[in-house]
């Protein structure tokens, strides 16, 4: 048995009618470990997000919380985590800080108490400036930090976030992306699902690729990565007049599709053309192309999910 898995799934199923949503999935959480649930429309990864929180009752499988049974010790199960998603629940009219008192009450702390959590809430989330703003005046970005800040009121050892940044615009996706580390940093185990590749190539330590209800996948970013087999070349030149040019010189000299984006062009390549690779770059600098990058590296996770899952659904 592992002591350091913080969070147990073990062969976990659910059916709906004859719907079979969730199959036989397992996997261990490590402590302090950001874990991505990642996965197409349908596959799955709510139902197992709301089985993993007591909201719903698996057929077969176990879950354990820090410990703790999801259906046979449910009530110690559910003190062990804080799931985000409550804004519904938030008061338009009130502050951003009576908000924060409020639910640190209701949380059980006292009034003394919730007033200097919800100080250090407003700090970590970088709204001390909008703390006695109410909330109809904040931005969509504003609003899911404040939720996620509610949902940390109760210093929980485990976080759940579903789709935490669906919606937002890049820079408050960073935004969201920091503070998640942040409290990463601080000792809490995180879980999210994630409609975005980049987000869990960026923020999950592991990840979980589920479809048609089973986990196809399970692994580092890299880990993954490697399952398209092979890597990528990339070279980026520096005037967009140059593309035909280096396609042609790419494709004549590996003998494989090369895909052309603005002034950015790849090609997957395997063990046998990266030997001529060298080549591609003693033409270009031959045919004198100004290119402002040439590297080989792992290719994105796009190509990862679009493999394992592409034409199953
Ligand atoms: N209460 C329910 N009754 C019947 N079928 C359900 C129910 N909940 C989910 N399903 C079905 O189970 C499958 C998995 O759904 P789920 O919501 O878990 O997928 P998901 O991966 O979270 O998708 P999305 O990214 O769209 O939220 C789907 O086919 C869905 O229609």
């Amino acid at each position: 048995m592992n002591h350091d898995s913080l969070i147990k799934v073990k062969n976990i199923r659910k059916q709906f009618g004859d719907k079979v949503a969730v199959q036989d999935v397992s996997f261990d959480i490590k402590k302090g470990e950001i874990f991505g649930l990642l996965g197409p429309n349908g596959a799955g990864k709510t139902t197992i997000l709301r089985m993993m929180t007591t909201l719903l009752r698996q057929d077969a499988g176990k879950i354990s919380l820090n410990g703790f049974d999801t259906l046979t010790q449910g009530r110690l199960a559910r003190q062990q985590f804080s799931i985000t998603g409550q804004t519904a629940a938030i008061d338009q009219d009130l502050t951003a800080r009576e908000n924060l008192i409020i639910f640190g009450k209701l949380n059980g702390l006292s009034r003394g108490d919730a007033k200097t959590r919800a100080v250090e809430l407003l700090t970590d989330f970088d709204l001390a400036n909008s703390a006695d703003q109410t909330l109809a005046t904040f931005s969509g970005g504003m609003r899911r930090r404040l939720d996620l800040a509610i949902s940390l009121i109760g210093k929980p050892a485990i976080l759940f976030l579903d789709e935490p940044t669906t919606g937002l615009d890049p820079r408050t996706r960073m935004q969201m992306w920091r503070a998640v580390q942040k409290l990463v940093a601080e000792g809490s185990t995180v879980l999210l699902t994630t409609q975005y590749l980049e987000e869990a190539d960026h923020l999950a330590n592991r990840i979980a690729l589920i479809d048609h209800g089973k986990m196809i996948a399970i692994g580092t970013p890299s880990d993954l990565k490697k399952h398209v087999g092979g890597m990528q070349l990339r070279i980026e030149i520096t005037d967009q007049k140059w593309r035909v040019q280096v396609q042609k010189i790419a494709h004549d000299t590996l003998a494989l599709p090369v895909n052309v984006s603005d002034r950015t062009l790849t090609v997957l390549i395997d063990d046998t053309s990266m030997q001529m690779v060298p080549q591609v770059l003693n033409q270009l600098q031959a045919a004198k192309v100004p290119i402002s990058n040439f590297a080989i590296e792992t290719p994105p996770l796009d190509d990862v999910f679009l493999k394992m899952t592409v034409g199953k659904n």
